[in-house]
């Protein structure tokens, strides 16, 4: 008997539809005139031609794999274990394998999907990072990337620990030292824990682990994560600081953030400067976090004694590299995850996506699976058939909400990524309300994905986590990130779907006090005009400006000359202002000015702008 389940059916952003039937078979849905019969009729012809043209899909598993993943993935597939391939041996097996198993040593690049012809529709990475993946090409493939988040935390928390203790205690030096047949004893003299405070930069999954295990030492353990919630910090006895108080007092450091455009170097020469001399720093979370030559300083200067590292911005790092050759660095080649229980572990989790993937479900580690399709927000879906509903819910309920709802799916990511950007460092996001004004009651307007979608834009830009609609409620449950909704019925006709979405944070600072509101919450409100996404209100300031690229806002007295200035400091770094917009309570009063940019203007220019007498403050949003 054929299930629906057993077909292959994924999103492809890059074909009309967004719905790309594998074998090149001709899809049911491609054409826009054909009717439900054809549909049902193409159907068929799929099933029956899926089923006799391949009837046991093949998995590339190019990485060692835990036996237990092995096994479930040869239950379902055939399975092709081939380590060590060139990158030319693994674009010529591609076109023969309908999935790829990964972990960080192998490189997924364009050319895989490209020399895949079509036939590969997912690549599972057995870990977290997927920086080895190119996910653009993947997703203008079609084909899904999932990952296995979870299973290495422990692992990851353990080696952190085990670099700590082995660090402050000269182990890899002496043991090396005694193999050359010496006996150093005075010269490795090692340091205590007990008493001696940690800091733990990123108090995520590892962050907390690594927290928890360096309680047990004795140490004195302090935070710093601008997202973390404060009462889970409480509850393991952690106070939460911000980046330059929680470097400045420690002894010890311990890196456990993503690698993100905000993370990225954020250990830099200005960062060792502030911190207490002799310090000690481990990282097992991205090699890019440091800035390596920066780190080499502050290590031939004193300020750090020591540094152990399991990751580097090249991996593996170039033989001479003056960091991994540093005598006062201890240093393992990406180990952290590579424990038996954690490869099992992983090997379980992502064979169950892949497994999932292939048999066409949205797995809740997928990384790049588009919340909706990038061309389903704007294409014509007449032509998507009904007949659909059995074989994929999910999807039935995306093309429900998305004939009316798409441009308002555009603005509540984007309403959470620019709120969630206004949050000043310390403060956890732990509050948020949104609010729908709608004429519509509740039973005509599913804001399930809206939802979902401004839980993506304020946790994508703050973690290693991936949002799609399977998995936000419970990442925004697992990050104690409550959200609640509320509806704002309205008069006059429900023709509209909504009126405007609002975005309110409860319990923070704010990096833009005009954010705050009259009553104490960020506040940020967007509508829809032309489908095209605009802000309309950030704190008590109207507002009117399209969300895209890059907005600088600033509250200013309000005079004239005020754009002038700002455009000719913005002008001097070549930089292309798109728009501008100003809100103001009552002429010459205070006002609110946004500007967008097409790139992001480097520091002398924002602190010129911060250096405008009547400018009271800025901030810089990426959205
Ligand atoms: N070495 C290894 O083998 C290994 C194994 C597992 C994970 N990792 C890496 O460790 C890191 C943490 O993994 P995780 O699973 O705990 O991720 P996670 O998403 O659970 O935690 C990351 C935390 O960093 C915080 N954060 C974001 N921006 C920050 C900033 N600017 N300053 C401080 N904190 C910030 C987030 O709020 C989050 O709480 C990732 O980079 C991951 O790739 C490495
Ligand atoms: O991102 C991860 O999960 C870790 O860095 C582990 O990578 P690995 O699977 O190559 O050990």
């Amino acid at each position: 008997m054929v299930t629906t389940s057993s077909l292959n059916l994924v999103f492809t952003p890059t074909k009309p539809t967004s719905l790309s039937w594998k074998h090149s078979f001709p899809s049911p849905f491609t054409t826009a005139n054909c009717t439900r019969r054809q549909n049902r009729k193409a159907y068929r012809f799929v099933v029956f031609a899926t089923v006799l043209a391949d009837p046991k899909p093949t998995v590339l598993v190019a990485e060692k794999l835990g036996k237990a993943g092995l096994e479930l993935l040869k239950t379902f597939a055939n399975v092709d274990c081939s380590y060590n391939l060139s990158p030319e041996e693994l674009c010529t097996k591609i076109s023969l394998c309908d999935a790829l198993i990964v972990r960080s040593g192998t490189k997924v690049t364009r050319e895989v999907f490209e020399r895949s012809g079509g036939r590969l529709k997912v690549v599972g990475r057995a870990g977290v990072g997927i920086d080895n993946v190119d996910l653009s090409a993947a997703t203008e493939h079609g084909c899904l990337v999932v990952n296995a988040p979870t299973a290495n935390t422990i692992a990851a928390a353990e080696h952190g620990i085990a670099l700590l203790t082995a660090m402050a205690r000269n182990i890899a030096q002496a043991d090396a030292s005694i193999k050359a047949g010496k006996w150093q004893r005075s010269k490795y003299i090692g340091v205590s824990l007990v008493g001696k405070t940690l800091a733990v930069i990123g108090f995520g999954k590892v962050g907390s682990e690594v927290a928890r295990r360096a309680k047990g030492l004795g140490m004195h353990v302090i935070a710093h994560d601008p997202y973390a919630p404060a009462d889970r910090a409480r509850a393991i006895g952690v106070d939460l600081l911000t980046f330059e108080e929680a470097i400045s007092i420690a002894d010890f450091i311990s890196l456990h953030m993503p690698l993100t455009p905000a993370t990225s170097k954020i250990f830099n020469d200005q960062a060792f400067s502030r911190m207490k001399k002799g310090v000690r720093i481990v990282n097992v979370a991205r090699g890019g976090v440091i800035d390596e030559e920066a780190l080499v300083r502050a290590l031939d200067s004193g300020i750090v004694a020591q540094a152990a590292l399991d990751v580097f911005t090249e991996e593996p790092p170039p033989k001479d590299s003056r960091l991994v050759l540093h005598e006062n660095v201890t240093v393992t080649p990406h180990l952290g995850a590579s424990t038996t229980e954690a490869q099992e572990g992983v090997a379980i989790e992502v064979a169950e996506a892949v497994i999932g993937a292939l048999r066409g479900e949205l797995a809740a580690t997928a990384v790049n699976a588009p919340m909706v399709p990038a061309e389903l927000k704007d294409c014509d879906l007449s032509a998507f058939d009904h007949g659909v509903e059995d074989l994929f819910p999910l999807l039935m309920f995306i093309y429900l909400v998305l004939t009316e709802l798409a441009p308002f799916v555009t603005l509540s990511e984007k309403l959470g990524r620019l709120a969630v950007q206004l949050v000043a460092g310390g403060s956890g996001v732990q509050s948020v309300k949104v609010t729908y004004a709608s004429a519509r009651g509740p039973d005509d307007l599913d804001t399930r994905l809206l939802r979902a979608m401004i839980t993506k834009g304020l946790i994508e830009p703050i973690t290693s986590v991936f949002i799609n609609l399977v998995n936000a409620d419970f990442t925004a449950k697992q990050r104690g990130l409550r959200i609640t909704e509320e509806r704002f019925l309205l008069d006059g006709s429900p023709e509209n779907p909504l009126e405007f979405i609002q975005v309110q944070i409860a319990n923070v600072e704010s990096k833009f006090a005009t954010a705050i509101s009259d009553s104490g919450e960020i506040k940020v409100e967007g509508r829809v005009k032309d489908r095209k996404p605009h802000l309309t209100k950030v704190g008590s300031f109207s507002v009117d400006v399209s969300m895209e690229g890059s907005l600088i806002l600033c509250r200013q007295v309000d005079q004239p000359g005020m754009i002038g200035s700002v455009g000719n400091i913005l002008g001097e770094e070549n930089i292309n202002v798109s728009f501008m917009s100003v809100g103001r309570i009552a002429p010459r009063k205070q006002a609110v000015m946004i500007i967008g940019v097409d790139k992001e203007p480097n520091k002398e220019a924002l602190k010129k702008i911060g250096e405008i007498p009547a400018i009271e403050e800025f901030v810089f949003l990426k959205l």
